[in-house]
């Protein structure tokens, strides 16, 4: 059994409500331990999971949020810099999963965050289990 934490930038409820029933779905299907906190925005979760680290509580994390295109370039600073944090933090061995959708509308979202669609909550749960798997696998190896 091992410990996440879901990291989720409740930017839309409801569309989070369905991403978090992914991720807790695929975890807790194999009896890991799950935690949610919330933070304002996308561009928060990397450094909301760097301070969680330092607490070392948790064996890997999934990033949760919505970024829909607006009006303006702030879409792109957004998502991009959220993933790039994201992907920072994954080049110095932690297990994330990034679940964050970054679309063009709510419908494309609705898509994506639905679990029986293309479960895109559930898909990064996964992708932090199989980070983690690695670590484990590589600790054995040593
Ligand atoms: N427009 C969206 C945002 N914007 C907020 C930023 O993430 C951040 O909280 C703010 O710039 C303060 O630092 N966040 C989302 O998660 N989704 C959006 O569509
Ligand atoms: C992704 C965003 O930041 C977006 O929701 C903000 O909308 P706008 O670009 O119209 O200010």
């Amino acid at each position: 059994m091992s410990r996440f934490l879901i990291v989720e930038a409740r930017f839309y409820s409801h569309l989070n409500d369905m991403l978090i029933a992914g991720a807790k779905g695929v975890l807790e299907a194999e009896g890991h331990d799950v935690d949610v906190i919330t933070v304002p925005g996308a561009l928060e979760i990397p450094a909301a999971i760097a301070l969680a680290t330092e607490a070392e509580r948790y064996d890997g994390y999934v990033a949760i949020g919505v970024v829909i295109r607006g009006e303006t370039y702030h879409f792109e600073i957004v998502a991009g810099e959220s993933a790039r944090g994201i992907m920072a933090l994954t080049m110095d061995g932690i297990a994330i999963g990034n679940g964050i959708l970054t679309v063009e509308n709510e419908e494309q979202a609705i898509v994506r965050a639905d679990p029986s669609q293309k479960d895109k909550g559930g898909e990064a749960a996964k992708a932090a289990l199989a980070l983690l798997d690695l670590q484990d696998k590589f600790a054995a190896a040593e």
